[in-house]
């Protein structure tokens, strides 16, 4: 039943800067919308989730970013759908952020995580950036 869900390949920012990370705030129409999660979007076919996550920020950041760095992909089913999570690590070279494609933008501490409520694909990482946060720039 659910093994006939097809794979959504998506591709997500973990961005740090003095201490914070960039948070956005999904839009209230779009699957899981309210919730808060790390900028980012589904990959398009043949695209590798390196090109992806750098072509999210711009669109919905406007924003250019250095080599992503990847972090960990994490699998998650939902009802409606089956992710793969291709979170990275990325700094801004260029710009700064603007909510484009999301209702909210914020950086947030490593301590403020918990004070968001994330997708669960989101949970384990989160526990991570809070007890171990990334060294930052
Ligand atoms: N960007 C992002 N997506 C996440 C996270 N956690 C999580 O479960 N997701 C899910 C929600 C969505 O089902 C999917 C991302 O797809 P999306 O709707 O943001 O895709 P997109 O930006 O390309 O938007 P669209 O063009 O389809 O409107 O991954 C996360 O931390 N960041
Ligand atoms: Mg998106």
């Amino acid at each position: 039943m659910s093994d006939s869900l097809p794979v959504t390949r998506v591709a997500a920012g973990v961005i740090s800067q003095g201490g914070r990370y960039l948070i956005a705030r999904r839009k209230a129409d779009a699957h899981l919308g309210g919730l808060w999660e790390f900028p980012g979007g589904k990959c398009d076919p043949g695209e590798a989730p390196a090109d992806c996550v750098k072509r999210e920020l711009w669109e919905e950041l406007a924003v250019r970013i250095g080599t992503p760095i990847p972090l960990c992909v994490v699998n998650h089913e939902y009802p409606e759908r089956r992710v793969e999570l291709h979170f990275f690590r990325c700094r801004i070279e260029e710009g700064e952020a603007r909510p484009l494609g999301c209702s909210e933008l914020r950086w947030v501490t490593p301590g403020e995580l918990s004070d968001f409520a994330f997708p669960p694909a989101d949970h384990v990482l989160i526990e991570q950036l809070r007890s171990e946060p990334l060294p930052f720039p």
